[in-house]
């Protein structure tokens, strides 16, 4: 393997490193690579886990990751149920280290500025526990399709996923976001190992290209942390030009930025300032210089994992130079410009936050269940009244219809666009403008006949406490695999598992057998069947969704 490395890496490195620390780094490449997966800690803990899973007992805990596991070679954990269920993600072991970094706390806002496919968004959701809000941005369309498909499949209700340019971004969010992760696209020097293609590659995103890239990304970033707050700079390349010295450029340039420093443990070694280039450090104190050494590196003859760098930075609390955003509390007037209704415009052909706006004329009439309250505190939807073109009213009857009363929407408002629904995460600034791929949790839309039909994101934010309908299969059970194959199942009354909820809108009764019924596979929603008569439960898993 060592020997396919471009010999223009390798004399790089020679230098960098010298004689004994080189040969180390390249006898790394001749160590088999290691294999990460990290536990959703929106759906369990890592104990429990443990107890569910064939693999809980063979894996062992990566060091600096408070979730994750090293599992071994053989083992194909993304074929197995709890994968699809959610339960985990598999991730490369270094690439957890940045977020754990971060100090992500429940309430915060937090930016994911390059997150495609979005192991990080991922993981940053588990801080948050469901409380404040991730915003997930990558500029290439293609790769956001990947990340919004991650952060449903982990059951996250608090995200919003955007495809723009940083320097949109900060027109929009300046000095918004308490936490920042800036997981920088890069030359990839540290994923030679696990991913040969990436060699080809180095040649293409040559270093000076990247460097250019992560300085102006940086440079919007800044923009958009709050006082105080912290942002994680990370790649996963060894050259200093796209390291250390992007971090002595922000230095240079917002003197009220300052490095925290991070403790080498784990086998991490500190940052090397020693390696940049006099051009480089212009403008930086020599103090500010050393404290780059505060940054880390993670080599690969030195851990189990690939090769890595990560900074962590902090705005002082009381800093001039940034404008922050007012709050928005009354979010549902925004309205997508065209290139968004373009979007939209096949999926429904009425004007969409305008369901709101007229059910909010309407006000008063509406049911006003103890449920509908839940389903979004505070928002127009509590008032609205129920008709059958009105995707509100839908989803209302669709929750009290299917959704059990420990169904909480907390704090999110409802949003409509064109016939989606979203439940959004309060308190954003008006999206207005930026290319979204989703306005928050999209939890449904209306089909041609006016009538909600629950999305699969859906299905896998919800907990199974949540849904009146639910079947639960073992993952053992081959039902969970025919279904994970899309298959149409024939099931028995008894298996179904129906809530008599006094809060649904059906008294005490139970209700009827028919209708949406939440798949589990060990008590964690899979996606969604419809039960009809006869025991046939419709298979409504989506193509894309599907095992193959
Ligand atoms: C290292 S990858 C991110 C991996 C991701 N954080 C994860 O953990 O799954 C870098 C990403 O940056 C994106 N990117 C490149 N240039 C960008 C830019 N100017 N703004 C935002 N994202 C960018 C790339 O499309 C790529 O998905």
């Amino acid at each position: 393997m060592a020997g396919f490395l471009p010999l223009a890496f390798t004399d790089k490195m020679k230098k960098l490193l010298g004689g004994k620390e080189y040969e180390r780094f390249i006898d790394s490449y001749r160590a088999p690579r290691v294999y990460g997966l990290r536990i959703n800690r929106l759906k369990l803990n890592t104990e429990h886990w443990r107890r569910l899973s064939p693999l809980g007992e063979a894996v062992r805990p990566i060091p600096w990751a408070e979730d994750g596991f090293y599992y071994g070679e053989g083992e194909r954990p993304g074929k197995h149920p709890h994968y699809h269920a959610g339960l985990y993600y598999i991730q490369e072991p270094s690439a957890m280290a940045p977020v754990e970094l971060l100090d992500v706390q429940p309430g915060h806002r937090v930016l994911d500025l390059c997150a495609a496919p979005g192991g990080k968004s991922t993981q940053i959701a588990g801080k948050l526990q469901g409380s404040g809000v991730i915003v997930s941005n990558d500029n290439a369309r293609e790769r956001t399709k990947a990340l919004a498909k991650n952060i449903e499949l982990a059951g996250v209700r608090n995200a919003v996923v955007l495809n723009e340019e940083p320097a949109a971004l900060a027109r929009v969010f300046g000095g918004w976001f308490d936490r920042i992760l800036v997981d920088a696209p890069c030359s990839g020097e540290g994923m030679f190992r696990k991913d040969e293609s990436m060699i080809a590659e180095w040649e293409k995103h040559s270093i000076e290209r990247c460097s250019v890239m992560q300085r102006s990304i940086l440079k919007d970033a800044a923009q958009m942390l709050a006082p105080g707050g912290k942002l994680v700079y990370s790649t996963c390349t060894f050259s200093p030009e796209e390291n250390e010295a992007q971090i002595a450029l922000l230095l240079a340039e917002h003197p009220e930025f300052e490095v925290i420093p991070l403790m080498p443990q784990f086998g991490w070694t500190s940052g090397r300032p020693d390696w940049l280039a006099a051009a480089e450090t212009a403008g930086l104190s020599a103090e500010r210089l050393a404290s780059i050494a505060g940054t880390v590196r993670l080599w690969p003859q030195n851990i189990e994992g690939e090769g890595h760098y990560a900074a962590l930075l902090q705005r002082k609390a009381a800093c001039e130079g940034y404008i922050r955003v007012p709050e928005a509390d009354v979010v549902f007037e925004q309205e997508f410009r065209p290139a968004q209704e373009e979007k939209f415009k096949h999926r429904s052909g009425k004007d969409n936050g305008n369901a709101l706006r007229a059910a909010e004329k309407r006000g008063g009439s509406g049911k006003d269940s103890k449920l509908s309250k839940k389903a979004g505190k505070g928002s127009a939807m509590s008032r609205l009244s129920e008709t059958a073109a009105d995707p509100m009213a839908a989803w209302y009857a669709f929750a009290e219809a299917h959704l059990s009363s420990a169904f909480e929407a907390g704090t999110s408002r409802l949003q409509a666009y064109g016939s989606r629904i979203y439940l959004q995460p309060q308190g954003l600034p008006p999206l207005d403008g930026l290319r979204v791929i989703r306005a928050g949790w999209f939890i449904g839309e209306l089909n041609g006949r006016g009538v909600f039909e629950p999305s699969q994101p859906l299905a896998m934010g919800l907990r199974r406490e949540e849904a009146l309908r639910t079947l639960n299969w073992s993952a053992n059970d081959p039902n969970a695999v025919r279904y994970l194959k899309g298959e149409t199942l024939f099931v028995e009354p008894p298996e179904l598992n129906v809530i008599a909820d006094e809060e649904n809108g059906n008294g005490v009764e139970t209700p009827p057998l028919k209708g949406y019924v939440l798949v589990c596979v060990d008590g964690y929603p899979l996606g969604w069947g419809k039960y009809a008569d006869g025991g046939m439960l419709k298979n409504e898993l989506p193509a894309g969704w599907r095992l193959i």
